[in-house]
């Protein structure tokens, strides 16, 4: 089966002193989504950028702002980045005590709820959580930084998921996040994501590569 595979650059590998113009730059050179990576130095060991970064972001471009939160406690700051204008929001099991909740309060923002999967959380938590949500997401590193090495065994994890989706007969993105490139995004698809975040491999070569990057990371 073949299905149109979108490209999520995430902008942490983008030039922070810049954002505004790599967003747009990453438009123009013919992304479908904007990776956002949200972290806070709690859940994970890095910090990165806040809801008032999402919307100074926002006049920049009208292509979805899918934003990946790495928070905790992550549920007091659902409004905020939906305010700030997230198209989707994403979401740790572990980050708050009760995921069915956080998933159902982004829902009630008029924001798409997105479950992301660590390398070491099964796909089975996803038994009671399928019917509500709108974007899966299996990290492929853990997370916290680009730049890291793709973790192979998950694609086991991606095709295992890809077939709950399928049976679900619902309309659920899969989406792979982490250590992306030329030579893994062939894999991730084959698997069965339809949504590759890429960072690095984006990224590398300045402006003018982007999008040479995004076609060659989409397959063309
Ligand atoms: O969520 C993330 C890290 O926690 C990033 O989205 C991810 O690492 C992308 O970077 P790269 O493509 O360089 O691996
Ligand atoms: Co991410």
């Amino acid at each position: 089966m073949t299905r149109s595979i979108l490209i999520s650059p995430s902008i942490l590998s983008a030039d922070f002193a810049r954002l505004g113009e790599e967003v747009r730059a990453i438009d123009e050179a013919g992304c479908d989504w904007v990776h956002i990576d949200v972290m806070d130095g709690h859940f994970v060991p890095n910090i990165t950028i806040g809801p008032n970064v999402v919307k100074a972001l926002r006049p920049h471009t009208t292509k979805v702002f899918d934003v990946h939160l790495m928070i905790s406690p992550v549920d007091q700051y659902l409004e905020a980045f939906a305010a700030a204008g997230s198209d989707i929001i994403t979401v740790h099991p572990e980050a708050g005590p009760h995921i069915h909740r956080t998933v159902q309060h982004i829902r009630s923002l008029g924001v798409k709820a997105g479950v992301v999967l660590n390398p070491g959380t099964p796909a089975k938590m996803l038994d009671y959580l399928i019917d509500d949500v709108d974007l899966i997401l299996v990290m492929s590193v853990n997370p916290g930084f680009g730049g890291q090495s793709f973790i192979e065994n998950q694609l086991r994890k991606i095709e295992a998921i890809r077939k709950m989706i399928d049976k679900s007969g619902r309309d659920i993105h899969l989406q792979v996040d982490g250590g992306i490139d030329f030579t893994t995004a062939p894999k991730a698809i084959d698997a069965g994501a339809d949504v590759l975040v890429a960072g690095t491999a984006t990224f590398r070569g300045g402006p003018s590569a982007y999008a040479d990057n995004i076609r060659k990371l989409r397959g063309g």
